[in-house]
């Protein structure tokens, strides 16, 4: 029996899926080593815990910096160590292995995540594109002449991508996400009630009463930060109208990204989006109000995938099984 794995190599995370199993794996793309003989001390969670709190020779690296391979060694050493968390050791037979890169990255970059990914056990290599991944995974037919728009919002970057006969037509990647939103809220906070909150408060407030389209009913809730004008704690109310205002900027700059898109789509592809609809996939997209928001400005139904965070992986891991089908013709 072959063994097939998907990797969704991400900035911040990586997820590992399994034919048969599902994502089995999801950690972050940490890696710290010895500073003097260059050797790995821990990948992984065990490394993230390590960052800040290293003694002065060991140090943590995140080696993808906007999704590309910033440094190869650390890189091979890192898909290695996930591909054998995943597979334990009970198996002999080396894995072929789909692993997805970002829309738009050089072929020497490509060349290098191929080659890390073979250096780490891999018998067969598929590189795909990640909205192409995020696409399948969506559970949209690739193989078809069909155009498909789908949003990528991730932590760092927005990926918009028309998608047709299983590559991307037209794209833009903007670097405005999720975490972008934190930083509105931040920014709110401070200038509107005198607060400095911390990113995590940010976060926390965006997932729990964030909204970028006016909700029926207007949530709230407390939020402690420290008292720019007398430096000592204090805490506010923040109502999720308020959230609305915080985060409209941002939510602009992706919407305008969306149409940028759509105005240089082939006008057949365009009817087709039009009938199909827009995807949303990555964590951000799960922030309320989006799906509304991109609606009405675009006059695109629009709708977010099942499993936001998951579609990547589970399309880069779909895809082994595609490619290998193909090359059996
Ligand atoms: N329920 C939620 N509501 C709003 N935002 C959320 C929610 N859950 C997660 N997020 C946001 O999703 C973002 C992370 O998304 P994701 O895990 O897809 O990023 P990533 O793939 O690691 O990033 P990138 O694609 O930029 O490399 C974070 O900004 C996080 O705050």
């Amino acid at each position: 029996m072959a063994v097939d794995i998907g990797i969704d190599l991400g900035t911040a995370s990586i997820l590992v899926y399994v034919k048969g199993k599902g994502v089995i794996l999801k950690e972050p793309s940490v890696v710290a080593f010895d500073r003097d003989s260059n050797e790995v001390k821990a990948i992984g969670e065990e490394a993230r815990l390590m960052l800040g709190r290293t003694p002065g020779n060991i140090i943590a690296v995140r080696p993808l910096r906007q999704g590309v391979i910033s440094d190869y060694t650390v890189t091979e050493k890192m898909i290695k160590y996930f591909v054998q968390k995943a597979l334990g050791r009970r198996t002999f037979q080396k894995p072929r292995i789909s692993i997805c890169v970002p829309s738009g990255v050089t072929e020497v970059e490509r060349n290098a995540v191929q080659q890390a990914t073979f250096a780490a056990g891999a018998r067969d290599v598929y590189l795909i594109e990640e909205p192409v991944a995020a696409a399948i995974g969506a559970g949209i037919d690739i193989s078809k002449a069909c155009g498909n728009l789908i949003v990528d919002i991730g932590g760092g970057t927005t990926d918009v991508a028309v998608i047709s006969l299983g590559g991307t037509v037209v794209s833009t990647s903007l670097k405005v996400a999720g975490d972008d939103f934190d930083e509105a809220i931040v920014r709110y906070m401070k200038k509107k009630h005198n607060l400095l909150i911390g990113d995590r408060t940010a976060e926390d407030i965006k997932i729990k009463i964030g909204t970028t389209y006016p909700l029926i009913e207007n949530e709230a809730m407390e939020v402690s930060g420290r008292n720019l004008v007398t430096g000592l704690p204090k805490t506010v109310t923040v109502t999720s109208a308020e959230t609305e205002r915080a985060l409209q900027g941002t939510s602009n700059q992706i919407i305008e990204a969306i149409i940028s898109v759509l105005e240089r789509t082939p006008p057949e592809l365009s009817a087709d989006i039009l009938e199909r609809g827009i995807m949303l996939t990555g964590g951000g997209a799960k922030l309320r109000g989006l799906e509304e928001m991109i609606e009405e400005r675009t006059g695109i139904n629009t709708m977010t995938a099942e499993e936001p965070t998951q579609v990547v992986a589970i399309g880069t891991g779909e895809y082994v099984e595609l490619m290998s089908a193909r090359r059996e013709l």
